[in-house]
């Protein structure tokens, strides 16, 4: 996950190839609270979802008293014990961040749970505190439930008291509102089998219901739980008598169909069937039970090409430009958001409406979706419950653009398409983080599948002396991008010790048999250590003798030629950060930020005394800077790639820099090459 203040995204020009999705948010919360409502049985949970809604809910079930275990290594199995009614905490205060498919249908669980004398308080983050939960409440206290707001009125944090038995007893017959959320009818379907053992129990719907499609899941696996519920025109429910939760013993969470569209739309945006380019997404197809599948009939009402199995869909290009749309988007209200970004792509205007919903989920989301997709250059209007966009009608009014996410992972996700752009401008998604709430690894799992030209993938050079602070400086950098990193010297040391270890002499007289072996080196990265052929030579190629022979070996013209398409192949989204001695003269000649970096003798050999000593090797300062020097000299002065700053280099001298100042500078500099932004890298940095 990209844990960062923004991702800058490069112009994508195609995209092609397989996505395992994560598992539903809808049906993993459900099926968890489903499992924990089993008193006395076990449930195992396959592909349960990881996200950050997932914990809201795993985290409140273990405080309840819930026993959750992971079957396995993967931890996507989860064995769930069934909640014990009487052995409930006698207090707990819930905190269920932003999800709603946790407060809620927790709310309708445990205010019939809990017993006299028993208090809970349920809360969340600062939105969730703004998203309406009066009608729920309202549906509730008809039931005999007594709950009490503890702050503003028809607004979580609740105060969950146990409920009024001979009401309950009496009050069989329920009304709730279908127009707000159908996030309370889902939570009361769940609830009331609790009840329900002795009388039916029935709720009316009041008023036209939205989001249909959800209340399929929730009826769907209320079935594989044994209760079948009485569904009359999807305006009466009844739970009847006799009800009683069953445990299914195991139970397999679908891929996430709302996820599912961000790669549908990938595919009809970047994918040419012509050149045999598709996305193909497993996990979900045509047989899910989530009502977001039906993405795909308005992704193909645009233009969209799509085959789908039992559990596959693919996905390519059909019409080019895509067919813009006027849709009643109510039966798919997550996944529609989708469609208001691919009309970026559309000739004319797209026109979705019956998105009243979009207003109350994690932010306002047509406010928030009209702001951000004007900040492209889109006409886009707006009403209560609809939007229209249109794209910019011609290239010059593309806009470079920072992305505001308002901690909505759909904003965050739908938006990263935008970089298919025609115009080819960079964006930037901010907070890339929230994509936690329900897909954390979305951006990686984009990265794998999209292709940007290699001149746009962005590439900053460090180079300098030894022990100068380059790795350091790069890993620092990298991490405050999200890019990956290439320690160009590690492969000069590695290929070193490998002319060593098979006995082959480091000169030019053996230069073929040296180019060869590093050409093919069997040498494996696992996390901070160095593996060749399955033996840790990570202090190995750090010694005296490994600097010393990298340093011989990376003279060899042959040598270097061997290691050169490695080091290029490494640049990869979102960006790379790259050190050595001639990232900016000969690898990456076309980066767009170079610095050389500088530090006295005297500095360099003290720090990089420290840091062996540090790693528990022996080390004499004298002698470290020697070597140092003679290396240098010999870096430098070579005629293949000699050390030297590139004539766009930007000079940077940290001797009397600490290394959070010199990642500001390079950050900076990185800012300043990118105009265009509203916010830049140095003020984010500058925050931290
Ligand atoms: N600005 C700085 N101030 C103090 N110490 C630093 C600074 N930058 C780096 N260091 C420390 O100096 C040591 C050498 O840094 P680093 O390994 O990053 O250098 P390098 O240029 O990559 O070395 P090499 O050329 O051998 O690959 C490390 O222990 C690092 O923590
Ligand atoms: N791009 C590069 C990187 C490194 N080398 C050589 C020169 C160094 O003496 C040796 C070890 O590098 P270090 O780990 O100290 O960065 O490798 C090079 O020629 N070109």
């Amino acid at each position: 996950m990209f844990d960062i203040p923004f991702l800058g995204l490069p112009p994508l020009h195609s995209a092609h190839g397989t996505v395992s999705l994560p598992g539903s948010k809808s049906i993993s919360n459900r099926v968890l609270l489903l499992a924990a409502l089993c008193e006395g049985a076990y449930t195992t949970v396959h592909d349960v979802l990881e996200s950050d809604d997932t914990d809201a809910m795993l985290g409140a079930l273990r405080q309840l008293g819930c026993s959750i275990e992971a079957v396995d290594e993967s931890g996507r199995s989860l064995r769930i014990g069934g909640l014990s009614r009487q052995h409930l905490p006698t207090t707990a205060s819930l905190h269920l961040g932003n999800a709603g498919t946790a407060m809620r249908p927790l709310t309708a669980a445990l205010a019939l749970l809990t017993a006299p004398g028993c208090e809970y308080e349920l809360t969340g983050v600062a939105r969730m505190q703004e998203r309406p939960i009066g009608d729920l409440v309202d549906a509730l206290r008809q039931l005999g439930c007594r709950i009490d707001y503890v702050r503003n009125e028809g607004y979580p944090p609740l105060r969950l008291h146990a409920a009024d038995a001979q009401a309950l007893a009496q009050n069989t017959h329920i009304r709730v509102r279908g127009n707000v959320s159908s996030q309370f009818l889902t939570a009361l379907l769940l609830a009331l089998p609790l009840a329900a053992a002795e009388r039916d129990y029935v709720i009316e719907v009041e008023g036209e219901l939205i989001s249909r499609p959800y209340i399929h899941i929730t009826l769907s696996l209320l079935e594989r739980f044994g209760i079948h519920v009485r569904n009359d025109g999807w305006q009466r429910f009844t739970i009847p008598a006799g009800s009683r939760y069953q445990s299914p013993g195991e139970i397999h969470v679908e891929a996430d169909a709302s996820s599912a569209s961000y790669f549908i739309a990938l595919g009809g945006i970047a994918s040419d069937p012509t050149q045999g380019q598709r996305i193909t997404i497993e996990g979900v197809g045509a047989d899910s039970i989530q009502g977001d599948i039906r993405f795909m009939e308005a992704a193909a009402q645009m233009g969209v090409h799509i085959e789908a199995g039992a559990n596959w869909i693919s996905a390519t290009r059909g019409a080019w430009p895509l067919k813009a749309i006027e849709l009643d988007c109510n039966h798919i209200p997550d996944a529609a958001m989708t469609l208001a970004v691919m009309a970026l792509y559309a000739e004319g205007t797209t026109r979705l409406s019956n998105i009243g919903s979009w207003r109350v989920k994690e932010t306002d989301r047509i406010d928030a979706m009209q702001t951000e997709l004007r900040k492209l250059g889109a006409t886009v209007a707006s009403g209560p419950d609809w939007i229209a966009v249109t794209p910019p009608a011609r290239l010059p009014q593309w806009q470079t653009a920072s992305i505001a996410t308002y901690d909505d992972h759909r904003m965050a996700m739908c938006f990263s398409l935008a970089a298919f752009n025609p115009a080819r401008v960079p964006l930037r998604i901010e907070e890339p983080r929230c994509v936690g709430k329900t897909f954390p690894d979305y951006f990686e799992t984009l990265f794998a599948v999209a292709r940007a030209h290699p001149a746009d993938i962005p590439v900053i050079c460090i180079d300098g002396p030894s022990a100068s602070g380059k790795g350091t400086l790069a890993a620092r950098v990298a991490e405050r991008l999200g890019f990956a990193t290439l320690d160009s010297g590690a492969l000069y040391r590695i290929a070193g010790w490998a002319a060593q270890h098979h006995g082959l002499d480091i000169s030019t007289a053996n230069a073929t048999a040296l180019a060869q072996l590093a050409r093919t080196l069997p040498v494996a990265f696992v996390q901070d250590r160095v593996f060749y052929d399955g033996e840790d030579i990570t202090l190995a190629i750090r010694s005296s003798e490994g600097s010393r022979n990298a340093s011989l070996i990376s003279a060899i013209g042959p040598v270097r030629e061997a290691l050169l398409s490695f080091q290029r192949d490494s640049a990869r989204l979102p960006g790379l950060v790259a050190d050595g001695r001639d990232m900016g003269t000969v690898v990456f000649p076309q980066a767009v930020l170079k610095v050389f970096l500088t530090a006295s003798a005297e500095k360099r050999a003290e720090r990089r005394y420290k840091q062996l000593i540090s790693q528990g090797l022996a080390a004499n300062i004298t002698t470290l800077r020697e070597e140092l020097e003679t290396r240098d000299a010999r870096d430098a002065s070579r005629s293949v790639a000699p050390l030297r700053p590139a004539d766009d280099a930007l000079m940077l001298d940290n001797s009397d820099m600490d290394i959070d100042t010199a990642t500001l500078q390079v950050l900076s500099w990185w800012a300043q090459k990118h105009p265009g932004f509203q916010r830049d890298n140095a003020s984010d940095s500058a925050s931290t």
